[in-house]
This record gives C-alpha cells, structure tokens and sequence, in this order.
C-alpha cells in the first residue's frame, strides 16, 4: 500500500459519536427507498444522489468485479483520470475500506467500501475526509442490505412474472384439443416464453421401449423415434429427474446422433419430466439452446411449472384422441352390422328409400308389425348419414309412464320432484348431434305429444324443474305398429304431430308378406350365431328351408333371429334338418304335412286356408279384427272367406 492510503476492516472501525445521528438518518433513509422502489437501478440512482450529499463526493459509483471490473451504476461527474482499481480491490480483499489521500488524513479524493461480496461503494472528491471512512463503510454495507431486499424482491417479482406467463400459455394449452397442433403449440409457446431456440416433447412409448419427439424440428415429418434409454431424454424419463447442460458437447449423457440428423447444433438444454395426473412419467420437455446464456435455476423452476401444464394437456389430448379413434371403430363396426337384409322387392325398395333418406334431417316415420325391423331401419337412416359418429339414442314410449316420460326425454334438474336426488340427462340431450327413436310412438300421452311436438317445433328441451333453455340439434325418427292414421283420426293421437313426424313414412311389411327374405335373413341369423358358438357355418337343409318358407312367422323378424340363434347352439350335425327347428316352430305346423298325402291341390288349398284360418283366430285369442290383421284382411271379408270355406263363424268372438 502506498503512503497516504490507509485500509480499514470491518472490526476496526468506528463511527465518530457527533457524526452518529446524521449516519442513522442516512441508513435510515438507505433502506426506506428501497422499500418505495421496485427495480435496482432507480434505487442506486436516489442512494447514490443521498449519499453524495451527505458525503460531499463529486462522483459516486458502484463497482463489481467477476473478475473483470464493471461500474454497475454511477452518480455525479466522473474524475479525468483512471479509477484506483488496485484501492478497490484492496477494499475488497480486506472485506473492508480504503482511504486515499494525503498521509496526514487531510480531505482527498478516493473511499471505496464493500457493499457486499465483489460489489463496492466508490466516492471520489476534494472534500472526502479520512475520518468518513467508518461511516462510509456503514452506509456501504447498508446499502448492500437494501439491494440485497430488492434483488429477492426483483427475482420474486421475475416469478410471477413468469408464473403469470405460465398460466397464460397453459390457458392456451387447454384450448387446444387435438394432440399434434397441441404438442406444436406447447413448443412454440415455451420457446417464446424461454427466450430460447427449439423446445420438444419427447412421449414415452414403454411398450416399445423408445421415445417419440415430437415436434422434432428439422427433422422430415417433424417426429423422431428414439430409443428410450439413449442421452439425456432416456436418463431423465427413468430416473424422473430433471438435467442442466451448459454445454452439451462436452457432456458425456447428450446423445450428438440427434443433431447429425437434423443438422442442428445443440449448445445448451434443459430437460425436465413429463408426469401425468397419477404422477406416472409420460414423457419429458426438453429446451434448447437458451438465446442469453446457459439456463438458470428460475428457468428450471418455470420450465417445471410449464410441464405440468403441458403433461395434463397432452394427457387429455390424448385421451380424447383415443376415443374419437375408438368412437370411430365403434361406428364402423356397427354401421357394418347394421344390414337390411332380405331379397323381397319391398326390402330392395325400403334399402333405396333409406339410401336416400340417411343425408337428410327429414322427419321419418316407420311403421311395421312388431319384430319387422323398425329400429333397424332406423339405424341405417342414422348410420348411413352424417350424424353417424353421433349417438343413436332409442326410447320405447310405451315403456314408460306420461311422468316418467317427460323427465327421460327432457331430463330434470335436482329436488324437481320427490325422487330426483340427481340431475338427469334426457335423451334428447344425449343424442345431441345425432338420432333419437322414438319406438312405439302410438303409444305416447295427448300430454306427452303435445310437448314432444312443441319440442320439435323450437328445437329447445328445459328439464323438469329447469328453466334455462337448451339448444337441441337432434334428428327424430318415429315408428309404431299401431295404425297412427286411425288413431288421430279417434283423437288419440294429435294431427299436427301426425304430420311433423311423418313427413316421409317407411312401410315395412311383415315377415309372412315377403316369402323371399326368410331364406336370406335365416342363412345371415345363422352365421352370425355359428360365429358366436364357436362353431362351422351350417348349412340349411332343403326340406328345412321348405318348412321355414311354410311358416308365418306371427313374431316376425324377431321369431326368425331367435330360431336361429337356438339352432346355432344346439342343432348336433354340419346341417339344419327339418327335426330341427320341428320342436322349435309351433308342433300344429305338422299338421299341414298331411295335407300333401293323396288329395286334390284344390281340396288341399282349402283345407290349407281353413287351418292357416283355424290358427291366426287362435294366435290372437279369439279377436276377428286382430285375426283379420294378421291374415292382412279386412274383417268383414274374413267373415266372408270363412263362410266360403264352410267354417263355423259363430266360433269367433270380437
Ligand atoms: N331386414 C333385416 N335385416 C337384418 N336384421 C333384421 C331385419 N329386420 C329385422 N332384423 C332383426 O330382427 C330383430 C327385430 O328387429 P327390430 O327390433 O328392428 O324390430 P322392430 O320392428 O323395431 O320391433 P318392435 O316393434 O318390437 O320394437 C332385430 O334383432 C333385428 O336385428
């Protein structure tokens, strides 16, 4: 040290007792700007200004050294010549303060004290007196209390900032739905908001044991496979573990073979997990290439926040990609399933209507007998259009009470009646986007038809016990086997719904009135249920196909599919025999196999018609208009038929 410098430490230093008060009130002051700034700069700017004053210093500043030294902030003019870096160092190599001046302590111009660690508080001027020194040195390190307080305050300010910033973008994350642009935008986004150069999302395939990035910028088709134990992805994927590099060349774990096939070169990163909600490793997030230097703590702790966001999100995608994909499967393989089979030109004729119905909204109204294949015919109309990948929703009217009714169909809220612990979803609002089929609509209340029809008209529901309106967009079909036009006609059915369900009507005939489907429906039935029995296909039997062709089939469709399910399961050889479905079809079938033997085809067509008679009153206890029906007669001219065929009229009841 030269004459004239003389260099304190902390320990050896004392305040002079007159100048105590006036120090208190500048340390006071010191640390109550601090606490009215937010940002270092502004601050040291006012503390320096208080601090020239108090001292009478022509040029204050504040100097570091990492190692090189920096004036970091500076007030009042600078001196001409050089600054006393070796008298800075001095201070701070003795943690303490130095003095420069004249050897009799008489005012000079250099004081620098440590603030704190490598930073230091300089003043320079003619007035400075060798006895400021302690006081200077107490200013100095409260000053280093005030800028240590708003550092945290800056970094904590900095968090939020970020954190601010995190939540921002995760916003934007669940907006996105689909996996692919979701995995480009959690990229994109977190690049901008590191301030860096590439972000991936490496998925971890376990069962293939490898990784798939994605994106993977420069590479063709932007995805990368990866085996999942290579570099830096593999060891923080298996050991859950976030990694830092500074700089990747020279870490041994950071596989190069990535940037040969892309081109790019790697020089920082940041690699944190990926963790779904039930804290299993999905994947990891990783950063590349930091534009201001390598990474921080903070970028850590922010990049960690970002990937919890962006694992959630990328689970719910993904999630929901499944069961679009598996929604997809589902209607494929029903829309395959969904066949109107038959020969029968009125089958042919119903599959056109149907081909031409299906892209439309129009409102179809299906009558048949019971078991013809209403609904069927109701899920090709669905199926076959574009409401397909939307659900088919079906309600049998009939099944439920005019109360129950409403709150099916319409929903109800919570506490609307005695039983409703629960909101309920109607149906309408179930088939949103699709179909609902209302079976057995004949069979509906005047009360019930009359908010259906309103309904349908505004294309809103409420729920019971609900007043806010919800939108509807839903396709309606309707059936019935009852005579819907006889029944409005008799006021149990209301006209003007009559006609808004049935703007276009499909007739389906019964099984008996189309001889030509029977063969074709049982050879399907029966495969189908050889497929489900595990067993070869079976073949029909001439004799069987005869006696399936005689029946008349009062179930219908149905009957026919049920028959063939029992004979799946249990007929013993490669082929239905006639004993087969014998024990299955009504035993007074038989009867008519004597009708063959030995007499005229016009004997035997009258005994044949006086039987098939015999047995359709039979089949419908009794009642001549439902035995009418069922021949497809008209009641009285089955009265005249059965006189023709010299039976005993008197044996049926009405
Ligand atoms: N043309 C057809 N092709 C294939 N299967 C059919 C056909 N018609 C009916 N079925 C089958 O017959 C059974 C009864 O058909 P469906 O339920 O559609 O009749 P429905 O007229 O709606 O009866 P209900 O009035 O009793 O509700 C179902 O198993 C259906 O798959």
């Amino acid at each position: 040290m030269t004459t004239g410098e003389i260099a304190f430490r902390d320990s050896t230093t004392r305040v002079p007792a007159e100048n105590a008060p006036e120090l208190l009130d500048l340390c006071d002051r010191l640390l109550s700007r601090a606490a009215d700034q937010s940002d270092r700069a502004s601050y040291l700017n006012q503390a320096l200004s208080d601090l020239g004053v108090e001292f009478g210093a022509s040029w204050l500043g504040i100097a570091t050294r990492q190692p090189d030294w920096d004036i970091v902030a500076e007030h009042g003019r600078r001196p001409q010549n050089d600054l006393p870096w070796p008298l800075f160092a001095e201070a701070l190599d003795r943690d303490g303060g130095c003095w420069s001046g004249d050897a009799t302590g008489n005012p000079g111009t250099w004081i620098a004290s440590v603030v704190s660690g490598n930073t230091l508080l300089a003043l320079s001027g003619s007035r400075l007196n060798r006895a400021d020194v302690p006081s200077a040195m107490t200013a100095g390190r409260y000053l280093g209390h005030a800028l240590k307080c708003l550092g945290n305050l800056e970094s904590a300010l900095h968090r939020v900032t970020q954190l601010r910033a995190t939540l921002e973008i995760a916003r934007t994350f669940a907006r996105e739905k689909e996996t692919q642009p979701l995995l480009e935008l959690i990229a994109h986004e977190s690049t901008k908001l590191m301030h860096c150069d590439r972000a991936s999302i490496f998925i971890w395939d376990r069962e293939q044991k490898q990784i798939v990035a994605c994106p993977a910028l420069g590479v063709e088709g932007g995805r990368l496979w990866l085996p999942d134990n290579k570099g830096i992805v593999g060891e923080v994927i298996h050991s859950g573990n976030a990694i830092r590099v500074d700089d990747a060349y020279s870490d041994p774990r950071f596989d190069q073979s990535v940037d040969r096939t892309s081109g790019y070169r790697t020089n920082n990163l940041l690699c944190v997990p990926m963790q779904d909600s039930d804290g299993r490793c999905i994947g990891a997030f990783e950063l590349i290439n930091k534009h201001d230097g390598p990474f921080t703590d903070a970028d850590l702790e922010a990049v960690e926040e970002l990937s919890i966001q962006a694992a959630i999100a990328v689970q719910n995608a993904r999630e929901r990609d499944h069961l679009i994909r598996s929604n997809r499967q589902l209607t494929e393989q029903v829309t395959g399933g969904v066949m109107i089979i038959g020969d029968s030109p009125a089958v042919a004729a119903m599959r056109s209507t149907i081909d031409r119905l299906a892209a439309t909204d129009l409102p179809v109204l299906i009558l048949g007998e019971s078991g013809t294949g209403k609904e069927v015919a109701a899920q090709a109309l669905h199926y076959h259009g574009p409401r397909a990948e939307h659900p088919f929703v079906a309600v049998n009217c009939a099944a439920l009470s005019e109360t129950l009714l409403e709150s099916e169909l319409f929903g109800h809220e919570k506490g609307a009646f005695t039983d409703a612990h629960a909101t309920h979803v109607g149906k309408f609002e179930l088939a949103e986007g699709g179909t609902l089929f209302l079976d057995e609509i004949g069979d509906m209340s005047l009360n019930g038809q009359a908010k259906l029809l309103r309904v349908l008209e505004q294309k809103v529901i409420t729920r019971v016990g609900g007043s806010q309106a919800i939108p509807i967009n839903v396709r309606v079909i309707a059936a019935t086997n009852a005579n819907l036009a006889e029944a409005v006609r008799e006021k149990r059915f209301r006209q003007d719904l009559f006609y808004r369900l049935s703007v276009v009507t499909v007739d389906i005939p019964p099984l008996r009135e189309r001889s030509e489907d029977v063969i074709p429906l049982a050879m399907f039935f029966l495969d189908r249920f050889c497929q489900q029995a595990n067993r070869k296909p079976l073949e029909l039997a001439p004799d069987a196909r005869r006696r399936l062709q005689a029946h008349s089939w009062p179930g219908n469709v149905r009957e026919l599919r049920n028959l063939m399910e029992r004979v799946a399961f249990l007929a013993p050889g490669p082929r239905v025999e006639p004993n087969d479905i014998a024990f299955i079809l009504s035993p007074e079938r038989d009867a008519f196999d004597d009708l063959a033997e030995g007499i005229g085809l016009t004997d035997a067509t009258q005994r044949f018609q006086q039987e098939y008679i015999r047995r359709a009153i039979k089949r419908v206890q009794g009642n001549m208009s439902d035995a009418a029906r069922l021949l497809g007669l008209h009641r009285s001219n089955l009265y005249r038929k059965m006189r023709q065929l010299g039976m005993e009229v008197t044996e049926a009841k009405e």
